[in-house]
């Protein structure tokens, strides 16, 4: 690595790839679940990005071609749909997959696994989904499922989290409390957010939206895309939550936060909280012995 990455490198990365969404306005295909796409096209059009909803198969020639990413995300898979995600999954752009509840049904997790091997950019889930796509990915049985929603936390995910990214080639990013994101040797976790953003729905489908514009504005890296989405995400949540009465006003207030990030809030708000950094990392060589909780 040619130069050291600090919390305080991590946060201008944070402000510059925002700032790039901002100029450059990527074109986001998204053929996402029917519950998530007013918000995921709200936050990424809040943040500065261009949505375009869009599961037609006969569309995918023309249109994907044209898009700087494309977001897949199965939680309201249908066989129709699933040719779609196939064929934009396979058009030759950046792309972004979340795997909600990949543990639902034998189709859903054998849809994920497909999607899978298209080699996705990012792959982002809750801790229950990145511990099911890895058991069913790399040919162990020990999962369970409860839904769309995690019940576990997210550092459970992380060893499995590392062996999904090394085996798949994409990154994998773990949302929680602290966010894990690896590409199978460095290990980033970002600890902004609160815990009533698990209490909106689609929360998590709209971050991934979020990831993919990252991923659209700059994707030469997207291990810094996935860690800094999550983390803008996560500093809008905590704006946001300063005024918010509960989750629905929470929504409008995220959305609200995440149009009005300014570069001293991005850069400097960790410093304010020295012990809640925006970013903390972790650099694992060699093995899968990763850090513990932090
Ligand atoms: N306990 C928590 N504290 C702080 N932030 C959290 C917490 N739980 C989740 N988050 C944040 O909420 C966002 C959504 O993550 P979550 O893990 O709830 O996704 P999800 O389960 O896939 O959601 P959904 O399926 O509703 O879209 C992420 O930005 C994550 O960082
Ligand atoms: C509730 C729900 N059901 C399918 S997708 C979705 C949105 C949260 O993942
Ligand atoms: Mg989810």
């Amino acid at each position: 690595m040619d130069e050291e990455r600090t919390e305080a490198w991590w946060s201008r990365r944070a402000w510059a790839l925002l700032s790039a969404v901002r100029e450059r306005a990527p074109l986001v295909q998204c053929t996402t679940n029917l519950v998530s796409m007013d918000i995921a096209a709200n936050v990424l059009t809040a943040a500065g990005a261009s949505p375009a909803m869009l599961h037609c198969l006969r569309e995918i020639p023309d249109f994907t071609p044209r898009c700087d990413v494309v977001y897949i995300n199965v939680g309201t898979l249908s066989e129709d749909w699933l040719p779609s995600m196939r064929a934009a999954a396979s058009a030759g752009r950046p792309w972004v997959l979340d795997p909600v509840a990949a543990a639902a049904s034998g189709f859903r997790m054998e849809a994920c696994l497909e999607l899978l091997a298209l080699r996705p950019a990012v792959v982002r889930g809750n801790a229950s989904e990145i511990l099911a796509l890895a058991a069913s990915s790399l040919s162990d049985s020990s999962s369970s499922f409860k839904g769309v929603d995690s019940s576990h936390d997210s550092g459970e995910a992380l060893q499995a989290a590392k062996a999904l990214a090394r085996s798949s080639g994409s990154v994998i990013a773990v949302s929680g409390a602290v966010d894990f994101i690896t590409d199978g040797q460095q290990v980033i976790s970002a600890s902004n957010g609160v815990a009533m953003m698990q209490k909106i729905t689609a929360t998590g489908c709209a971050v991934t939206a979020l990831i993919a514009a990252f991923v659209g504005a700059d994707p030469s890296d997207a291990l810094a895309a996935a860690a800094c989405a999550l983390a803008i995400f996560g500093l809008a949540g905590e704006i946001g939550m300063e005024s918010a009465k509960g989750p629905a006003s929470l929504r409008t207030h995220l959305i609200d936060a995440l149009y009005g990030l300014d570069e001293q809030t991005v850069t400097s708000r960790d410093t304010s909280l020295p012990w809640l950094p925006v970013f903390r990392k972790y650099t694992v060589w060699g093995d899968l012995q990763g850090p513990g909780k932090p």
